[in-house]
């Protein structure tokens, strides 16, 4: 007997149909503009099922009539010959095309759609990537070959018993009676298959995550010298993936091996009853030879059908997952756009909480800089000062309270323009591109050389124009993935260079020192700001880098500002903190 479900477990169940229901019509209204394709490459599945299901008859009649000159016959057979190859090709090559432009379609939307994720909410990247790699194209597929699939099987289906009946429908009744038992069999061997392949696909993203976190992290496996732990943990996970494999391998084959025999018994039992009947003449040897074909269509039929229900079951569920990630909560974008006036900084009484977390990571946050202060911001590990940064560049929008930077209430009516506020990342991100592009990411400018002059002059600020000029090709240096032709301080110079672009009034680091020798870069980058009159925001954990500061504000629990006082009041002691 099967397990009683829970109401709980009911509601989930017809929340998961009500979303595939709305998944798969969303699916069809993205095949919108590709319809007339999409219409002749169903038009022409029809008619090349519908010659696949008159070939046998045609190839019997053909055999009854050997050696006579029936001009007719031919004339139909070179028709239906020439038809069905025809609307082969024109069924194949449709829907091959909608299907690269279903799956191109649904890729570009969910790609804005993951650009657009509020900052905090995104998924694992692995995740991700399966999605844009692999979902889009099974649920392109659905629309597309696996429904053509489904006409030419249902086609089969229906065609094959509907001919085996008009052809001997005695023969048809005894070879029949075997059809339900395998028709039950291929139901509950699909469902088999179908169980095992959602955790095959669940171990199979667990790995790749695996190996994909590894391998970014090598220095560390290494230092840490896990490599055999590693091996073995990843191992451990591909023997579950094998085993899992298996168990799909072993259904699928029992399936059509299930398949194969039952239509051996059907078509053996057949010719040799329809043996006896061509003897006494109550069948002509062409109709047999038809019905033996017939016998074969069925049985594929019958299979194809199985197999092409449990393909769009997975590619409705694909782009259900896909449609849940498009619609996901996306970050409000402001329309109006604001020039700083100034490069003050004014927090009042702000609130930010992640989505995921059980409290606020910032409650109640009063903080007023003035334009052209230096502030250092210190704390303890997680007291909130990356939140805090990203707040007042507008990474991420306030619960509560008030974020003004040069005039500007940041939030969800205004923003400020690109490059205004300029952000130095804890990590330094760079694209697998040249060092002009990886510097001047995002910005505009009328003329190439006035690119470059900008470029020069930030890699100038930070203190990087030497080492850019040794490389090969200076700035049009490939800097390799995430810079790595590059070492740990070019980065982080490239980085910083990059937070300067645009001429910007605030300017916020968010201790950008990790990888640095003596923090030469981010001192040097502090002073260039300095003299340039620009806000810095500076958090740090180095002693000399607060130096460099008029003032230093201290995070503490719960996102609160449990110390601010000027740089001699903290050598005095009455500013705490953690600096080392
Ligand atoms: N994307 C996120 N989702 C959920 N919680 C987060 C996220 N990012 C940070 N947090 C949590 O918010 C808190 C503050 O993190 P934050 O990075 O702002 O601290 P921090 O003071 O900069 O720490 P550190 O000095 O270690 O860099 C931490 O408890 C952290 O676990």
């Amino acid at each position: 007997m099967g397990k009683k479900l829970t109401d709980a477990e009911k509601a989930a169940k017809k929340e998961a149909k009500a979303r595939r229901k709305a998944a798969r019509s969303r699916l069809l209204g993205e095949a919108k503009p590709f319809l007339p394709t999409l219409l002749i490459g169903t038009c022409a599945a029809f008619v090349s099922s519908g010659a696949n299901a008159m070939l046998p008859k045609m190839l019997g009649r053909l055999l009854d009539n050997s050696g006579s000159a029936d001009a007719s016959l031919k004339r139909t057979a070179t028709l239906l010959f020439v038809s069905g190859g025809a609307a082969s090709f024109l069924r194949t090559a449709c829907m091959a095309l909608v299907e690269q432009d279903l799956t191109a379609s649904l890729k570009a939307g969910l790609f804005a759609s993951l650009l657009r994720t509020p900052l905090g909410d995104a998924a694992p990247p692995a995740e991700l990537t399966k999605l844009l790699d692999e979902e889009c194209e099974t649920a392109a597929k659905s629309l597309t070959s696996t429904s053509v699939s489904f006409v030419r099987s249902f086609s089969g289906t229906f065609n094959g018993f509907y001919n085996l009946m008009s052809i001997s429908p005695s023969l048809t009744m005894y070879s029949g009676l075997i059809v339900p038992a395998v028709g039950v069999g291929a139901i509950v061997l699909s469902k088999i298959k179908k169980k095992y392949k959602a955790r095959l696909t669940a171990v199979h993203l667990q790995a790749s995550k695996m190996s994909d976190e590894r391998l970014r992290n090598l220095p560390l496996v290494k230092l840490s010298a896990t490599e055999a732990a590693e091996t073995a943990a990843y191992s451990a996970l591909l023997a579950e993936a094998k085993s899992l494999s298996m168990s799909v391998a072993l259904s699928e084959g029992a399936y059509l091996g299930t398949m194969f025999t039952s239509t051996a018994v059907i078509l053996g039992y057949t010719l040799s009853m329809g043996g006896e009947m061509v003897k006494k003449g109550k069948l002509t040897a062409g109709q047999l030879t038809s019905y033996a074909s017939y016998t074969l269509l069925l049985g594929m039929g019958a299979a194809g059908l199985a197999k092409a229900a449990g393909e769009f079951g997975r590619g409705v569920d694909a782009a259900a997952a896909i449609y849940a990630k498009v619609d996901a909560k996306a970050e409000k974008k402001a329309e109006k756009e604001q020039e700083l006036k100034s490069g003050a900084i004014e927090l009042k009484d702000v609130r930010f909480q992640y989505g995921s977390a059980e409290k606020p990571v910032v409650s109640s946050l009063s903080l007023s800089i003035k334009s052209g202060e230096i502030v250092a911001l210190v704390g303890k590990n997680g007291t909130g000062k990356s939140t805090l940064v990203s707040l007042i560049s507008n990474l991420l929008p306030a619960d509560a309270g008030d974020v003004n930077v040069g005039g500007v209430p940041l939030g969800s009516s205004t923003k400020v323009p690109p490059h205004s506020i300029g952000l130095v990342p804890q990590h330094s991100s760079l694209f697998d591109a040249s060092v002009l592009d990886n510097v001047m990411y995002g910005t505009h400018f009328e003329s190439a050389r006035g690119r470059e002059i900008e470029c020069d002059r930030v890699l100038e600020l930070v203190g990087a124009s030497g080492f850019v000029k040794g490389l090969e090709g200076g700035k049009d240096f490939v800097v390799g993935e995430s810079g790595s032709r590059l070492s740990g301080g070019q980065k982080q110079r490239l980085s910083l260079a990059r937070g300067l672009v645009g001429g910007c009034k605030v300017v916020l680091f968010d201790e950008p020192d990790t990888y640095l020798e003596d923090n030469t870069a981010v001192a040097e980058a502090v002073k260039s700001c300095r003299d340039a009159g620009m806000t810095v925001v500076v958090v740090t954990h180095h002693l000399h880098i607060v130096r460099m500061c008029d003032r230093v504000v201290e995070l503490g629990e719960g996102g609160k500002v449990v110390s601010d006082g000027t740089l001699k009041e903290y050598e005095k002691g009455a500013v705490g903190g953690m600096v080392v």
